[in-house]
């Protein structure tokens, strides 16, 4: 049978509609439903030794936090069958099992970003995985532009909430039908990035010397950069810094029981003055992210180590 036709039926049995009727978050989550996650979990975890309780996705540059892992095991996105592929630069789509700081991890060298052709529900696939895998904490990361006028390029910011426009717009990678074996319908939200390990990272950041900051990040669709009209709509209303991830991931984890925390690097300023010379380049947000991929390191497994052992059970 066509992949188009399977899909169409999985579509009229959850919906008894045609799926042209329906949305595409809700489309992919009829799809990847827990029998198929499942599968995909099973399939890793035939090929892994590894059983991890704490996952982390690496943003735009920062893949070399997978530098720290030990006993490498490795499976490349593009081998796992109905995975999605990594299409942007400074994102190699590979699961580094291993161990960290003496936790068993697995570790996401590369995300997948609503702008390249994914539902939302799609590029939080990995997250479910996660879930099924065993993992307990999801530690996420990104590059995002500074809008905090205090905040200097190379800074690491702690993420203490996030505001997303397309999530408020249904870009909402739990729309479709639910299944309560990952989560609940509606899902409480409000301490998503949770207080207790927010404040191990800042001690940890003090203990190292790096001078972190907090704040709010802000997530816009992409691929385009903002304008300088959502960049001050964002700051106006309480945005430190805007990027093109994480909030989805953040969100589908804390669905799935798996607490949160997440910083970012701001490798870039975003205009907000009318008529600035410059805008950001993907190229030098690579490049900023992985001269700070050694802070971003040390700040990852330091956390780990401090960790107590029942934030993991
Ligand atoms: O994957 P992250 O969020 O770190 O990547 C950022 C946001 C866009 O994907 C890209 C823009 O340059 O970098
Ligand atoms: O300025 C930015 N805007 C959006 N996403 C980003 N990721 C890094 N920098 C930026």
């Amino acid at each position: 049978m066509e992949n188009s036709e399977i899909l169409n039926q999985i579509v009229k049995k959850e919906f008894n509609l045609p799926a042209q009727l329906i949305s595409q978050d809700a489309i992919t989550n009829a799809y990847y439903n827990y029998e198929k996650i499942e599968e995909i979990t099973k399939w890793i975890s035939e090929r892994v030794t590894i059983r991890p309780k704490i996952g982390i996705i690496c943003g735009s540059g920062l893949g070399e936090i997978a530098n720290l892992v030990q006993n490498k095991e490795e499976i490349q996105y593009a081998d796992i069958p109905e995975f999605p592929r990594s299409t942007v630069h400074g994102h190699k789509g590979v699961f580094v099992f291993g161990h960290l700081s003496n936790e068993p991890v697995v570790c996401m060298q590369g995300r997948f970003h609503p702008y390249e052709g994914y539902s939302t529900a799609l590029c939080t696939l990995p997250v479910k995985v996660f879930k099924l895998l065993g993992v307990k904490l999801a530690i996420i990361t990104n590059a995002a532009g500074g809008l905090n006028p205090n905040f200097s390029i190379g800074d690491l910011m702690v993420i203490k909430d996030h505001f997303s426009l397309p999530i408020l717009s249904l870009q909402h990678p739990l729309v479709g039908h639910n299944d309560e074996r990952f989560g609940p319908r509606f899902v409480p939200i409000t301490n998503i990035y949770d207080k207790k390990l927010r404040q191990i990272l800042h001690d940890c950041g003090k203990e190292l010397n790096l001078d972190l900051r907090e704040g709010v990040y802000g997530t816009i669709s992409g691929p385009s950069y903002e304008t300088v009209t959502d960049s001050l709509f964002y700051l106006r209303n309480g945005a430190d810094c805007v990027g093109m991830s994480t909030s989805h991931e953040a969100t589908v984890a804390c669905y799935c029981g798996i607490k949160v925390v997440a910083f970012s690097i701001i490798t870039d300023k975003v205009a907000i003055e009318y008529d600035a010379e410059d805008g950001s380049d993907h190229n030098e947000i690579v490049k900023i992210a992985k001269l700070k991929a050694k802070d971003a390191e040390k700040l990852v497994s330091n956390f780990i180590q401090k960790l107590n052992q029942n934030l993991l059970e």
